[in-house]
């Protein structure tokens, strides 16, 4: 597959070119920035010296990028994909996009207006949600896939056996995540600063965090009905890593072996998906640099609750390792290839 990647000097373009490069089946043809076209990669990052140092395109050559592409890869801020995506396929009928920022990922993109502000305007796209797990069949056939957010991954595939069997009544869904810094993208803010995160932990966005409505819109097509839920993320200091402990109260009767069954029913052949079972503990260290997502369930008696919990990296299965995932299913070529790198540890 040809590859090109819009957006490589970003952090999620960065983790997709260390996963592409490797990748048996893909040749990169174009990678770009609209800060530092005619600049070698590895300028911007040394880590990619003697590895990767081809020298950055821009947006301004994307006639060229779409003719030339299989694949376009897009690791923009939300608001930019869609005219690179509706632009690129007009060129090309036959090039495939997968965007990992947010602009295809609502089926109805007035909820993605009402929520990013922005005016959609590439409404008549046949996007796919991303999530491959759950969606594989769909993003089989996608020609563009809305590749989900990081927080928004850890927290569908830690409910999804709860709710599509519904073990959970629907309306008491908490979500409590967190997230490295990385999270954040590479762009400098005050937020982000060493001293402003480093030895501290902080709630932000509680009650309208962009995630919600995504978290929701997914649930609520496995339920079959509507959902609301209530979603906080935190930032906390690490570089990678996400952790969702999703709590909801669990239908009288249900018992711990029909919540075990769920989550094995759904799992047990998803390479990806590692099931540290009922009692299980899930540690973002696990996961680090892997497009794994560890998963463990626990029932608290005492309260009617089951509490799940997901382990990720937000740069990986969060975002790149996903979206590459998604591209195999795409081109029907096995789904580990390029994402079958042990976890770094520690
Ligand atoms: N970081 C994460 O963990 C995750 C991020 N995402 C999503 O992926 C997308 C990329 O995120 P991330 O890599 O973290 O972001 P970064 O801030 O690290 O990178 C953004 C990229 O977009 C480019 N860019 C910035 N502004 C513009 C613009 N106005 N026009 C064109 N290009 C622009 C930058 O290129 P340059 O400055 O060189 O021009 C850079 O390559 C976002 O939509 C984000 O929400 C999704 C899941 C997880
Ligand atoms: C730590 C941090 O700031 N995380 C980001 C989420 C990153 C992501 O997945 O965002 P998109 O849905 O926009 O792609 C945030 O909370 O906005």
């Amino acid at each position: 597959m040809k590859i090109s990647i819009v957006g490589a000097t970003g952090y999620t373009g960065a983790e997709l070119l260390r996963i592409l490069v490797s990748h048996p089946a893909a040749e990169i043809q174009y990678i770009t920035s609209e800060s530092q076209p005619g600049t070698a990669i590895n300028e911007i990052y040394p880590h990619f010296t003697r590895f990767y140092d081809k020298t950055l395109a821009s947006l301004g050559d994307l006639d060229k990028i779409a003719a030339d592409s299989d694949v376009i890869f897009i690791g923009l801020p939300h608001g930019h994909a869609m005219e690179v995506g509706r632009k690129a396929t007009a060129i090309n009928q036959k090039v495939k996009i997968i965007d990992l920022g947010a602009d295809y990922r609502f089926r109805n993109p007035d909820v993605y207006e009402q929520w990013y502000k922005v005016p959609h305007t590439h409404r008549e796209a046949q996007a796919v949600y991303g999530l491959t797990e759950l969606n594989r069949s769909q993003v089989r056939e996608a020609t563009i896939v809305g590749n989900p957010g990081c927080y928004t991954t850890a927290s569908i595939l830690a409910l999804a056996p709860l709710v599509k069997n519904k073990l959970v009544d629907l309306n008491s869904i908490v979500v409590d995540a967190k997230s490295g810094v990385s999270g954040a993208g590479r762009g400098l803010n005050l937020g982000s600063h060493f001293t402003e995160v480093f030895e501290s932990v902080k709630a932000y966005n509680i009650a309208g965090h962009r995630h919600t409505p995504e978290i929701e819109a997914a649930l609520a097509e496995l339920a079959g009905k509507e959902i609301v839920i209530s979603f906080t993320p935190h930032l906390i200091p690490m570089a990678r890593g996400i952790l969702s402990t999703c709590y909801a109260r669990l239908i009288d009767g249900v018992s711990p072996e029909t919540v075990d069954q769920a989550y094995h029913a759904m799992y047990n052949d998803e390479y990806f998906i590692r099931l540290l079972g009922r009692g299980g503990y899930p540690v973002t260290k696990n996961t680090r640099g892997t497009n794994f997502c560890d998963l463990g369930w626990h029932i608290d008696k005492r309260t009617g609750r089951v509490i799940a919990v997901a382990a990720i990296d937000n740069l990986v299965k969060g975002a790149a390792g996903q979206a590459v995932q998604n591209m195999n299913v795409m081109f029907n070529i096995d789904e580990r290839a390029g994402l079958d790198n042990a976890p770094l540890y520690p």
